[in-house]
């Protein structure tokens, strides 16, 4: 697996939300994207799962150009996106949503048993419909559906949004144990001290810009804060821009 942003380019009518990104992804790390609201996160998630078409630059996937490429067919390719909101099918039982993230048809280790190993909080729940779960419970489903799809690469979008901290404990609990495990991760997070502690890398997004990247064991909290509110100088402080 490996992942390449190119001067990526992605706008909502005339705004352009993201105004030349690049950056890559390799093998088993985990990328933190973080920013204030409206930085361009989310749509740079989208842009790279296909579901918003960029206007211009390139999403490399496995040495692949991705442009063109519609989102049901990077699911075929490996890469699974966990929106903000989880839109669950809230009729169907937690099974039945899970098995939903099969029809891609990757064949890999995941089942329906794995996921409810992977969160465990879902197994007395297996069969409840998706519309009576809580908060936590929808989440795990939500990334138990993506990880269905045996991706290459996860994108969560605020996987914590909405959550109690005790819940995102459980969530992000489940998170290390598949980066362990060796899954390649890119997640938006609003909370800065989970967004280092759980990743390798770290982006800071400001205005659809990259406002600071680097080894989230070598950026300091500050350095990151500075950047999330534009008072970072690029490439100060020994942080590569
Ligand atoms: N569907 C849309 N139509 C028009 N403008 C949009 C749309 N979605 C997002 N935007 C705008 O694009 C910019 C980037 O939004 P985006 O949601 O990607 O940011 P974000 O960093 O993910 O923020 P948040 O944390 O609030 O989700 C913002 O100015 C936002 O208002």
């Amino acid at each position: 697996m490996s992942l390449s942003v190119e001067d990526l380019v992605v706008r909502h009518g005339l705004l352009q939300a993201v105004r030349g990104v690049s950056f890559s992804v390799e093998r088993g790390e985990t990328l933190a994207l973080v920013g204030a609201n409206g930085a361009g996160k989310t749509t740079l998630l989208r842009a790279i799962a296909g579901a918003h078409q960029a206007a211009s630059g390139r999403v490399v996937f496995d040495g692949a150009d991705l442009s063109g490429v519609p989102s049901h067919e990077r699911v075929r390719k490996g890469v699974a996106l966990v929106p903000e909101g989880r839109r669950l099918f809230v009729q169907m039982t937690v099974e039945e949503n899970l098995l939903l993230g099969r029809t891609a048809g990757r064949s890999g280790d995941w089942s329906v048993e794995r996921v409810l190993e992977t969160f465990p909080n879902l197994k007395p729940r297996r069969h409840a419909k998706a519309g009576h779960l809580s908060g936590g419970e929808q989440q795990a489903t939500a990334i138990g559906r993506a990880l269905m799809s045996n991706p290459e690469l996860l994108l969560l979008d605020e996987v914590s949004l909405g959550l109690s901290p005790l819940v995102v404990d459980r969530v992000y609990a489940s998170l290390h144990g598949l980066i362990s495990s060796g899954t390649t991760i890119i997640l938006v997070e609003q909370d800065l001290n989970r967004a280092l502690s759980v990743s390798n890398k770290v982006i800071c997004m400001l205005e659809g810009r990259v406002a600071l990247a680097g080894d989230s064991r070598n950026v300091s909290r500050d350095e990151v804060t500075k950047a999330y509110f534009g008072l970072h100088r690029k490439g100060a402080g020994g942080v590569p821009a």
